[in-house]
C-alpha cells in the first residue's frame, strides 16, 4: 500500500462517514440529562487498499432500515465520486471506489467456459469477463430506454448460446415483435422458430408447453427432480422475446411464460425477455419475481430503474454510454456488454445456417430423440455436418 493510498483510503473514510449521515444511516439515541442525542454511525470493520479499487466493509446499527442504503446510493456517489458501488445486505455492506473508469466499448468473442448455457454479460469495471450459467441461475429481464443497448445484448447472449451447444443440446423460440432484430438467427440449425408476430408465438409456446408437460411427466416417472438426469435427456429450450411489452395483451403467450418462468428451470426450458420498463402494466408481478436475473439498461428515471434491480442508478446511466448496464443477480454490478455487430453476428452464425428451411414452419416437434448434430433437423439429406454453410437469409 502506498503512502498515496493510505492518504487517499483516510480521506474517504470522512467522507463514508459523513455519507453515512447524509443517507440517513445512524441510530440517535436519547441520553438522560444531555441536550444532544448519541449518534450511532455505522461501524467501518475494514479497509483494504486494492490495486484498483479502495474496499470498506461496515455494518449497520440494529434497528436501522437496510433499504436505505440501496435507496441512497446517490448519496455514496456524492461523496465517494460516480466510481463507488455498494453491495450487501441485512446489516453487512461492502462500499467499493474504484480507481479508473469503466470501459466504454469492448468487442464480442466467443468465450469458452465451464457454463452449460453461458450468458456471457459484459465486463466490470477492473475489465474482468462476467459470466453465469443459465442453467443454474434461470430467466433473464434485459430492460432500458430505446437505443440503451438491449438488442444488442439480445444478439450477443443468443449467439454465444449457439456456438456454446450444438442444435441437438439446445433450441431457441425467438419473438421479435419489432421485427427488426432476429434476422440474423433465421434459418439456424438450433432456432425452432423467429415469430414476428403474437399468432407465430401462439404456435412455438404451444409445442413449448407441450414439452413443459412432457419434461414433467418424465420427471414425475422417473422420480427425477432435473431433466438433465435422464440418461438421454432432451435439449435445453430458450425462449427469448425482444419488446415482450408488445404482448401485454396475448393471454396464451402470458399463460405459457409465466409457465416457464415458474417450473421451466427444473424442465431445462428457460426465458430472456427484453422491455423498455419492468413496471405491473407491462408485465405481473409473479413472472417479474421468477426473472432472478435482471440487466438494467439506461432508464428514463429512477422508479423504473427501481422496478428492474431495486435501485435507482440506471437512470444513471450517460446517454453516451451505450452497451453499459447493471447487472443484478445477488449484487449489484455495473457492466459494459459485449458489443456485436449485426455483420460479425451473421459470419460467427454462418456455419450453423440451414438451406432451404423456413424456419417459421419448424420441424422439430417430434418426440425424442432430439435431431442429432449431423443432421440436426432431419432434413438435409447428405449435407456435410448437416449445415449449409454458406446462404444468407431465406
Ligand atoms: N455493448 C455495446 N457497446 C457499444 N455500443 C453499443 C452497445 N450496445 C449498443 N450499442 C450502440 O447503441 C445502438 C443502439 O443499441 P440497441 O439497438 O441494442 O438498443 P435498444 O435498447 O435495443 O434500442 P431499441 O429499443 O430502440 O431497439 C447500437 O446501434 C450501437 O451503436
Amino acid at each position: 500500500m502506498s503512502v498515496l493510498d493510505l492518504l487517499l483510503g483516510n480521506r474517504n473514510k470522512s467522507k463514508l462517514k459523513s455519507a453515512f449521515k447524509a443517507a440517513g444511516l445512524t441510530r440517535k439515541i436519547k441520553r438522560r440529562g444531555q441536550a444532544k442525542d448519541l449518534e450511532i454511525l455505522p461501524t467501518i470493520h475494514s479497509v483494504r487498499y486494492l490495486d484498483k479499487r479502495t474496499e470498506f466493509v461496515f455494518t449497520l446499527p440494529n434497528g436501522v432500515d437496510p433499504e436505505l442504503v440501496a435507496k441512497n446510493d446517490y448519496v455514496f456517489k456524492q461523496y465517494l465520486g460516480t466510481q463507488t458501488e455498494i453491495s450487501g445486505n441485512l446489516k453487512r455492506f461492502v462500499v467499493n471506489v474504484y480507481k479508473g473508469r469503466m470501459p466504454s466499448q469492448f468487442d464480442y468473442a466467443y468465450t469458452d467456459t465451464d457454463h452449460r448455457l453461458p450468458i456471457i454479460c459484459g465486463i466490470n469495471r477492473v475489465g474482468e469477463l462476467v459470466t453465469y450459467d443459465m442453467a443454474l441461475t434461470p430467466h433473464l429481464l434485459i430492460t432500458g430506454e430505446t437505443g440503451a443497448g438491449k438488442s444488442t445484448q439480445l444478439r450477443s447472449v443468443i449467439t454465444q448460446l449457439i456456438l456454446s451447444r450444438g442444435p441437438d443440446q439446445l433450441r431457441l423460440v425467438l419473438g421479435d415483435l419489432k421485427m427488426s432484430e432476429f434476422h440474423v438467427f433465421r434459418n439456424l440449425a438450433h432456432v425452432e422458430a423467429v415469430c414476428y408476430n403474437a399468432g407465430e408465438l401462439t404456435k412455438q409456446l404451444d409445442w413449448v408447453d407441450g414439452e413443459l408437460k412432457k419434461r414433467g411427466k418424465l420427471l414425475n416417472e422417473h422420480e427425477l427432480t432435473h431433466i438433465s438426469e435422464l440418461p438421454s435427456p432432451p435439449p435445453a429450450i430458450v425462449v427469448a422475446i425482444d419488446e415482450f411489452a408488445l404482448l401485454r395483451e396475448e393471454k396464451a403467450v402470458m399463460r405459457v411464460v409465466e409457465d416457464i418462468s415458474a417450473i421451466g428451470r427444473a424442465l431445462d426450458v428457460y426465458l430472456v425477455l427484453s422491455q423498455q420498463r419492468a413496471d405491473k402494466d407491462v408485465m405481473n408481478g409473479r413472472l417479474k419475481q421468477n426473472l432472478t436475473v435482471r440487466m438494467a439498461f439506461r432508464a428514463a428515471d429512477a422508479i423504473n430503474s427501481r422496478i428492474t434491480i431495486g435501485s435507482g442508478e440506471a437512470a444513471e446511466i450517460s446517454i453516451e454510454d451505450r452497451g453499459r448496464f447493471y447487472l443484478k443477480r445477488e449484487q449489484l454490478e455495473i457492466l459494459q456488454g459485449p458489443f456485436l455487430s449485426v455483420e460479425k453476428a451473421r459470419a460467427l452464425l454462418k456455419p450453423y445456417k440451414r438451406r432451404g428451411v423456413d424456419s417459421s414452419d419448424s420441424p422439430h416437434k417430434g418426440e425424442y430423440p432430439v435431431p442429432t448434430l449431423n443432421d440436426p433437423l432431419g432434413l438435409l439429406g447428405d449435407s456435410p455436418a448437416g449445415f449449409a454453410g454458406g446462404d444468407d437469409d431465406a
